[in-house]
Order: structure tokens, then sequence, then C-alpha cells
């Protein structure tokens, strides 16, 4: 609702009041018109102020409402009234002044902005445009580019920047109702006709074809086939170009066809999904709201490699001190510069001081005996981790928790090497660790609930989504990961290329295909973990079909290649060839083709065409297959938790929902009916043998995805 109140003799004041970010339901909208109405009609009301209860204007539209009967007054006639009184409205923006939010602000003839506060039209990230005039008034009020790049990036900017952009008229660091007051009581009786931004001709340069190709074609490369960024630039080509009203009409119809668009479902669960996976529970019935954090002030950071010195940088990011130990003088002394250099490029991005004090750097595990808590981010090697958790049981001050950023490795098994398991967690953060926005809490069965809630805090405070998961070989996303890239090799046999499958993942979406991110991530990681687990023998050495491995399918195609050195852009060479060792163009590879015929011949394999249908069901039902395993195991407690390590860990394209809400787009009668007809033709591959919750699901009339956890949990119970 909005409450109407008078202020100062004659201003009236309308406060929007629906926490606990003031969005735009139907009673809201409707306490707005009827606010509006009464202080028009009031002789004694001369000015008008909008602002939103409890330091916060608007979050916009409330989308809770868009899947649903949207009744009440519809937004674009209330802004259009606002716009068109005879006194004058200001707008008072604290908080935020998001998508609808800032179109109602825009409709007011003045805003004024507390320093604090954050507007943007974000609607592209839900999959949708700013259907309430924003297309049509932001480009009128600051010019096509300026527009055009907060339209179809949706970023949030500070007041500062909307000052310097003339979204606002004023910022304040005091009350911004009082401000915004004061500043109506002074412009009561100026004249309106130059404050209506609809009216304002929209400023461009002459050349319109050229800005808008331009800006076509880089919302294509990096949309990814996301539809909503190219509807936002056709929306402003119509402010540019078109009067206000036809502008508007445009406005409304690419809105009509983005609003029923399966990628505004998909980006809204998205939305959604990743604020559900911060109330986490565990099993056990511990959870997010009755579990509570222990306050961390000082951690510290074993092993300065890769992983490491991404995370030392995202800590010291967050002003916590940080103690940093590296055994090898050479990785310690690299590290130090290479962390001062992200921290100064990161500090000087963000227009603050680099926070380079903030690091002790030690190759003394002893200095850590003071610390909260430690993230050991070692080689992947269980015997030398087991060694450090030791060491750390033994040098570290009572009650410290003990995470490992392990990418697989079991959570309890490091946990039974210290004196109090229940202080053990992981803290699976994703490379580059400063810059991913993933991290996977990982408790094991001993783990306590107040481990994971602190793991998950310092995350947050990280900057980063975290995700509590259960302890398994690979947790969730790793544990997907090997099916999806196993598939991939299967391929290759059968007939495909890297450059046909990578092709059809990333025209679904992806980023990169799975043979560009193997050659980017090192194809000797999963070489190495293959050898660990006895599968990468060479043939030669192996008493077992080189194809077969436990009675199952294998391919030793990355075994082989590995065993040429070919370890991806590092070493110049992977799956395709680079210029140089670490260059990152990707080149088709003749040799890669020839080895692959050679191979093919050698095990009286022949090659058949594979279309793009059939890369992408074998790579991603078989991957969704797992994230299904994942769920009746209890590893993950619902499938945002899946689609939301997917999107933010893995690549996967946010407006399909990642991949659990993709296989209720497709249906999960048909997901299931392909894994049924691939397993059928290749039943040596466990893998594709549809799991019992996936059948069962489907056996219960396919639920929609947001129904499942309960679904799941009825299910579990009776497996
Ligand atoms: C044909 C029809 C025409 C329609 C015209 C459409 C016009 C318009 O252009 C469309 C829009 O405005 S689209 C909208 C454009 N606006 C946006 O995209 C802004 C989206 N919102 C945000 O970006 C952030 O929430 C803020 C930055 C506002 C606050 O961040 P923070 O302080 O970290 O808080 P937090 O943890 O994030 O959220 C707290 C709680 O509020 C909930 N909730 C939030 N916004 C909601 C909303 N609009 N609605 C409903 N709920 C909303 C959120 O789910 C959570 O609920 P929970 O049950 O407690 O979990
Ligand atoms: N690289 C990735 O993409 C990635 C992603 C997620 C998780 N991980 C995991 O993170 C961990 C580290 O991986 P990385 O890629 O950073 O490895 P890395 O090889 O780049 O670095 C490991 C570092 O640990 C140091 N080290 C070894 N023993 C030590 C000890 N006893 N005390 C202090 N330092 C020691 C080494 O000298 C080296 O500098 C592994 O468990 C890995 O599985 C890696």
């Amino acid at each position: 609702m909005a409450l109407f109140s008078r202020v100062s003799g004659s201003v009236g004041l309308i406060t929007l009041q629906n926490p606990p970010v003031n969005a735009l339901s139907a009673a809201v909208r409707q306490g707005i018109v009827d606010s509006v109405k009464r202080a028009l009609s009031d002789p004694e009301v001369k000015s008008v102020v909008i602002c939103g209860e409890n330091g916060v204007f608007c979050g916009g539209a409330d989308i809770k409402e868009f899947g649903g009967n949207m009744s009440g007054p519809p937004l674009i006639p209330m802004i259009h009234a606002i716009e068109a009184a005879n006194k004058p409205v200001v707008a008072a923006i604290e908080g935020s002044a998001l998508g609808g939010g800032l179109e109602l602000a825009l409709g007011c003839h003045y805003r004024i902005a507390h320093s604090k506060a954050r507007l943007g039209l974000p609607e592209v990230s839900l999959g949708l445009l700013p259907a309430a005039g924003g297309t049509q008034r932001l480009p009128r009020l600051i010019g096509v580019p300026a527009a055009l790049d907060l339209i179809t990036t949706g970023r949030h900017i500070t007041a500062a920047e909307a000052l310097q952009l003339g979204i606002v008229d004023q910022v304040t660091k005091q009350s911004t109702v009082n401000a915004a007051v004061n500043f109506a009581l002074n412009v009561a009786e100026k004249p309106l006709d130059a404050r209506r931004i609809s009216t304002f001709p929209c400023p461009h340069s002459s050349d319109l074809d050229a800005l808008f190709e331009e800006a076509m074609q880089k919302v294509q490369k990096s949309a990814r086939g996301a539809i909503a960024p190219v509807a936002c630039v056709q929306a402003v080509r119509a402010a540019a170009t078109q009067p206000y009203n036809q502008g508007m009409e445009r406005e409304k119809e690419l809105m009509a066809t983005l609003f029923t668009s399966g990628q505004a479902r998909a980006l809204q669960y998205c939305f959604f999904a990743q604020r559900a996976v911060g109330k986490w529970r565990m099993p056990n019935g511990a959870c997010w709201d009755t579990s509570k954090p222990r306050p961390v002030h000082k951690v510290a950071v074993i092993g300065l490699g890769t992983m490491g010195r991404g995370i030392l940088v995202a800590l010291a990011q967050t002003g916590l001190s940080v103690v940093a130990v590296e055994t090898q003088e050479m990785q310690l002394m690299e590290a130090k510069q290479a962390v001062s250099g992200m921290l100064e490029r990161g500090a000087k991005r963000r227009g603050v001081v680099p926070t380079l004090h903030n690091i002790t750097y030690s190759q003394n595990i002893k200095s850590v005996a003071e610390v909260d808590l430690v993230i050991e981010a070692v080689f992947e090697d269980m015997a030398l981790k087991e060694k450090v958790f030791q060491q750390l049981s033994a040098v570290c001050k009572p009650g410290t928790f003990l995470c490992t950023n392990t990418s697989a490795l079991d959570i309890d098994h490091l946990a039974s090497q210290t004196g109090n398991p229940e202080l053990v967690v992981g803290m699976h953060f994703f490379a580059p660790a400063h810059v991913m926005k993933l991290l996977e809490v990982v408790y094991g069965p001993r783990s306590s609930p107040q481990a994971v809630a602190t793991a998950m805090h310092l995350g947050k405070k990280m900057g980063k989504i975290g995700v509590a998961v259960g302890n398994c070989r690979g947790f969730v996303g790793n544990r997907m990961l090997k099916p999806y890239i196993e598939q991939a090799f299967f391929l290759l046999e059968e007939g495909g290329t890297p450059e046909k499958i990578d092709q059809a993942l990333e025209e679904f979406g992806f980023p990169m295909g799975v043979f560009k991110m193997s050659d980017l991530s090192g194809l000797d990681i999963g070489w190495r973990v293959r050898k660990g687990d006895g599968l990468a023998e060479s043939s030669a050495a192996s008493q077992q079909s080189p194809r077969i491995r436990d009675g199952r399918r294998y391919s030793p195609l990355g075994d082989l290649l590995c065993e040429q050195g070919r370890f991806g852009q590092k070493t110049g060479h992977g799956w395709y060839q680079y210029d140089k060792p670490g260059s990152q163009l990707a080149r088709s590879d003749p040799w890669l083709h020839s080895f692959l015929e050679g191979y093919r011949a050698q095990h009286g394999l022949v090659a058949r065409r594979i279309d793009q249908q059939e890369v992408l069901e074998r790579c991603l039902y078989v991957l969704i297959n797992e994230g299904f395993r994942i769920l009746e195991d209890g590893i993950a407690s619902g499938p945002e938790d899946i689609d939301i390590i997917y999107v933010f860990g893995y690549g996967w394209p946010r407006h399909r929902g990642g991949p659990m809400f993709y296989a209720g787009m497709v249906g999960l009668a048909k997901v299931l009916e392909r894994l049924e007809h691939y397993h059928q033709a290749h039943p040596d591959v466990p893998y594709l043998q549809p799991c019992s919750l996936l059948r069962r699901l489907v056996a219960s009339g396919s639920p929609p995805v947001n129904t499942w956890k309960e679904v799941i949990k009825k299910v579990r119970s009776q497996l």
C-alpha cells in the first residue's frame, strides 16, 4: 500500500509501504493512484514528495506477481498521471530505485537521491525490458548512448553517477525525505512544462544507424542467445526515432513478446533461486536461520598457487587480516608480487586504496596459530592434505575453523585427521577465485551447523554466492561435470570433432564448449585424477581392453593426449592448437584430426555424422541425470542449489535457468525418454541410465520445478 500525509503545511507525502523493497504490487499501485488523486485535489497541497518506507525507495515491479493474475491499476497510466500533474512531484530516493521504481521516479518532475542510493533499470537480467516508459524516458533524459548502456546491461549505478548523467537533480548525505520536502516547498509555484521528460526531444548524434548497429552487435556478442538485450536496443531505437507515444507502443509490443518467454521465466527463476540458496538447510534439520556464524577477524590461506592467490585477494578486499603460508620460497615471492598487482589493479578500478597491509606472508605453518579460520589450498593430493590438516589441528588455537578448497576429495576423511572434526568444512572456490561468484560450502557428516554458517557468512562477505552441499566425490558441480566430459569423449570416438561439439554447446549458450574449457583448465588435471583412480594406465600396461574399465565404457582419448604432452593452453596444444604456450585463441589442429582418425581405425570404430541435437542431448541430459542422482542422494537440498552452482560456476547460460530448470522446460518425460534411448544404444555407459528420482518425478506427473523439493522429500523417504 501507500500512505498519504501532509507535512510542512503544504507538501503531500506519499510513502510506499511494501517491505522489504517496496515492490510495486497491486496494493502499492492502488495506494499510489489514490494518494496522487488526493494530493492533486487537496487545495492545501502545493507540491508532492514520493518516498519509500524503511530507507528503500522502490525495488520495481513485484516480480512475484508476474507468474499470476496481474490485477490492480497498471503502471503506465499511473506514472503518466504523476508526470501530467499540475503540482510538482519530487522523488526522494533512498536505498534502491530499480526497474519500475526508477521508472516511477522518472515520471516525477524532480529526483533527489541519498549519496548511498543505487539506481538502475535491471529488467534485462529478468528477461524483460523497462516497460513502464523506461526505454522512452531515459534516452530523452540522458541521451541514447548512456541509456543504451544502462538498459542493456541492467547495471546498478551510484547516486554520484546518476547525478553526473543527469538522472537525479540533487544528492544529499542528510535525510533524503527532509531534503526532498524542502526542495518541494521551493519549487511549489514553478512551471512544470520543462520537467516532463516524455515531452523532451531525444538527444542523439547524427549517425544513429551506425550507433544502433554497433549496440546491436555488442549485445548479440555478449548475450549468447538471450533475447531481452536485443529487444532493449530495439526499444531505445524507437525512442530515438519515433514520437513518444509511438515509442511507448513499441515498448509495449516488445515487452509482450518477452513477458511470456521461456527466457524470462528462466531468469526470474534464477533471481529467486539465488536468494533461496542463502536459506540453506542440512539433512539433520540445522538451517540458516537457527545456526549463527561465529565472528571471523583473522584468516589464513595455506598454499599460494592459482587458487590460494585468488582466495587471498578476495579475503584482503573484504578488509580481513590474512596470514598467507607457502612452503616454496620461489612460489612465495611470485605470489606476493602477483597478489599485490591484483589488489592494486582491483583498487584502482574501484577507486579505493589497496589493502596490501592486511596480509602477512610466511613459510611457517605455525604462524597461523591465532587465526579464526583457515582455508587450505595446497596441491590436490590426499596424503599432503592429510598432513596439512594434522599440522593445522596441532598449531591452531582451539575453535579455529579448518576449511579446504579441494575440488573433489573427501571432507570427512580430512576432518578425521583433526582433533575437532566438527570444525572442518569445504570452501570450494572457482578459478579465478577473486572473480568467480560461486562458492560451494561442503559439509561432511560431522561438520557443525556453526561451521557451515560461518563459511557461508564469510563467503557472502567476500561477495560470493554460497551454496551449502553435502560431501561426495566432486560435490555437486564437478560430480556432474564428469559424465558431461565423458560423453564428449565418446562423441569424439563416434565421429565428432572438438570444433563441432564445442560449437553446439556454445550455440546453446555456454561461453566455451567442453574442449575449449578443458584446454583452458589443463588436461593434466583430469589425467592426474584418472591416474589416481587407476583408470589412466597406458593400454600396454593395462590388462583390460583400452576402452573398458571395470565393465564400463571408457575413453582413453584424454590420457593419450596427455601422454603426448598436450595439456591444453599452457603447452600450446590440447584439443586445439595455440600460437604459443599460454595463448588463448584456439585454432583447429590438423594433427588432432588425423590422430582421431588413426584412433578410430585402430579400434575398428566407423565415424558417423553426429548432429547438434545429439551433442546437446547426450552431454546435457547425462549431466542433468547426475543432478537427479545428487538430489536423490541428498547432496543438494533442491534443484535451485544445482542450478545456481551451474549458472555461477560453470557458465550454464542464465537465460536457460540452470540444468534442472532446463530439464523442466524441455519436459521431464522427454529427458527420460531420450536417456532411455541413449542408454539402450550404449548399455555400458551407466551414467546414461535414467535415475530413479527422474522416473518417479515423471510418474508423478512431472511437477513444476518449484515444487520438486516437496516431491523429492517424499520420494527420498520411499527410496
Ligand atoms: C506487461 C506487464 C507490464 C509490467 C511493467 C513492468 C515494469 C518494470 O519495468 C518491470 C520491473 O520493474 S521488473 C523488477 C525490476 N527490479 C529488479 O530487478 C530489482 C530486484 N531486486 C534487487 O535487485 C534486490 O532485491 C535489491 C537491490 C532491491 C535489494 O537487495 P537486498 O537488500 O540484498 O535484498 P534481497 O535479498 O535481494 O531481497 C529481499 C527480498 O525482497 C525480494 N524482492 C526483491 N526485489 C523484488 C521485487 N522487485 N519483486 C518482488 N520481490 C522482490 C527478494 O526476493 C527477497 O525476498 P525473500 O523472500 O526475503 O528472499
Ligand atoms: N585450479 C583450479 O581451477 C581449482 C579450482 C577449484 C579448486 N582447486 C583446488 O584448489 C587446490 C589448489 O589448487 P591450485 O590449482 O591452486 O594448485 P597449485 O598447484 O597452483 O598451487 C598449490 C600450492 O600449494 C603449495 N603447497 C604445497 N604444499 C604446501 C604446504 N604444505 N604448505 C603450504 N603450501 C604448500 C605449492 O607450493 C603451490 O604453490 C587443490 O586442492 C585444487 O584441487 C583448484
